[in-house]
This record gives C-alpha cells, structure tokens and sequence, in this order.
C-alpha cells in the first residue's frame, strides 16, 4: 500500500533530481556560506556530511571551506544503525546496499552519533519547523534518538534545496526534529516549541 508519506517521498525526489547543473553548482555555493556562518558550526571536532546521491544537494563546498581543526565524516551503514567515519578526499571507498559510497575502515574504528559536534543531513523533504522527511529506512532516526531527550551537541542541520521545502509533515513518535535547515537561500530554525 502507498501513504501519503511514501507519494510525497516520490515527488520531492523527482522535484530534486529534475535541478539542471547550474542550479546545482550556485545552490552547492549558496548552501556552504550558510552551512559555515551557522551560530552553532564548529571550529574543531567531528562533523559530518554526506555523499549526495539521487539529485542531493552537494556538501563539496562546505567540505573544502571546513575550519582546519574540524574532521569531515561520512556515514557508514553498520547492521541497524548509522556510524560515521572521517574521510578525505583520496581515502578508500566501498559501496553500500543502497550504491552511496562510504569510508572502507575496520567497523572498531567507527565513531557513534554522539561523538560528533555536527551533523548535516540529507532529506528529502522538511517544513519550516524543521521537521524532516528522509528516504523511508529510519537510518538518522535510529542512530539519533537519544536527541529525543537530550540537548545538542550534536547539532542536527539539514541541507536541502528551496524546492525540498513543504508546508507542513506529519510527525511519527520517532522522527527526531532538526535543530536547523539550511537552504541556499535561507536558514530555518526550529521554533522551541516544535
Ligand atoms: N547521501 C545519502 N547518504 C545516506 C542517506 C541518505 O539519505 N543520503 N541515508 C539516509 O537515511 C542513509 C542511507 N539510507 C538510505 C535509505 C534508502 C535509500 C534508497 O535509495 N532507497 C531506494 C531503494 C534502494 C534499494 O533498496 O536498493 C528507494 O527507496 O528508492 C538510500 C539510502 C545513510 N546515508
Ligand atoms: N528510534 C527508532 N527505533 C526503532 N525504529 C525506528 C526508530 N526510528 C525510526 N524507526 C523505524 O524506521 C522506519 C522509517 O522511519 P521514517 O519513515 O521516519 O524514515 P526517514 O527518517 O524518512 O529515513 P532516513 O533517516 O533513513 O532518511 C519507521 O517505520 C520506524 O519503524
């Protein structure tokens, strides 16, 4: 059976990857100067991104402007959750289940959700409450619960295009709410009372 959540999950994925290639590079632009004039962006500590895929908005530019004393890091599918580990360009990569490049490191040298400062995340969608709507598998959902009750660090960004922006989402129980969402265009934070 199709909900709601899964027709809206088929549109904004289309919306996304329909963007043409200059679209892309100035929202990519866009998106770093606002991802690093954040009040709450790290001078050192771990920070993570994401490899974009399937029409993503891409983090290269953030990634490259990052402080020298932060330590990019990708997510890495461990069975049931998210890890993350640092990656330069150049390091070894495998691909995952779902054809999205990760870091090749032993699983023991993994770093858990809450040792980062900041994670920027993909979606596919988010309201200005900054609610967020992801790919469906629960992976940044299962891997951050513990922000269900608990103050940032790590502060929890999603990235996305203006085009990714919808009036209002449903909350699940589980749906951990983002601390901000940045645009290349805007940036959006989330109400106390969301
Ligand atoms: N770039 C990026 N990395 C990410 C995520 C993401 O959304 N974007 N994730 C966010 O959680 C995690 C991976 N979760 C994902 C969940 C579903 C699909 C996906 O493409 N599903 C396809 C079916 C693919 C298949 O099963 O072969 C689909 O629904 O069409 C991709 C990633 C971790 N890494
Ligand atoms: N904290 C959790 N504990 C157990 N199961 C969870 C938890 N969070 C999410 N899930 C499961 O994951 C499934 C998918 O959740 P949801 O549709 O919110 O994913 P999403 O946020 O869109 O995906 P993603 O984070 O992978 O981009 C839910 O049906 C739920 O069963």
């Amino acid at each position: 059976m199709t909900s709601d959540r899964d027709a809206l999950r088929l549109e904004l994925r289309a919306r996304r990857r329909s963007l043409t290639a200059p679209q892309r590079i100035a929202a990519a632009e866009g998106l770093a100067a606002r991802l690093l004039s954040l009040p709450c962006a790290p001078t050192s500590g771990y920070v993570a991104g994401y490899w974009a895929s399937d029409g993503e908005i891409a983090l290269h530019a953030w990634q490259t402007r990052l402080p020298k004393g932060s330590v990019y890091c990708l997510p890495v599918l461990q069975p049931g959750t998210l890890r993350f580990a640092p990656w330069r360009f150049g390091d070894p990569l495998v691909t995952n289940r779902y054809g999205i490049p990760e870091p090749d490191v032993a699983p023991a040298s993994l770093l858990e959700a809450a040792d980062l400062s900041l994670i920027v995340m993909p979606l596919v969608g988010f309201d200005p409450q900054c609610h967020r709507l992801g790919m469906g598998g629960g992976w940044y959902d299962r891997a951050l619960a513990f922000r269900l009750d608990s103050p940032a660090p790590p502060w929890l960004v999603g990235a996305a295009f203006d085009e990714q922006q919808v009036d209002a989402l449903d909350r699940a129980s589980w749906d951990v709410a983002l601390d901000v969402v940045c645009t290349p265009s805007r940036t959006y934070e989330r109400p106390a009372s969301a």
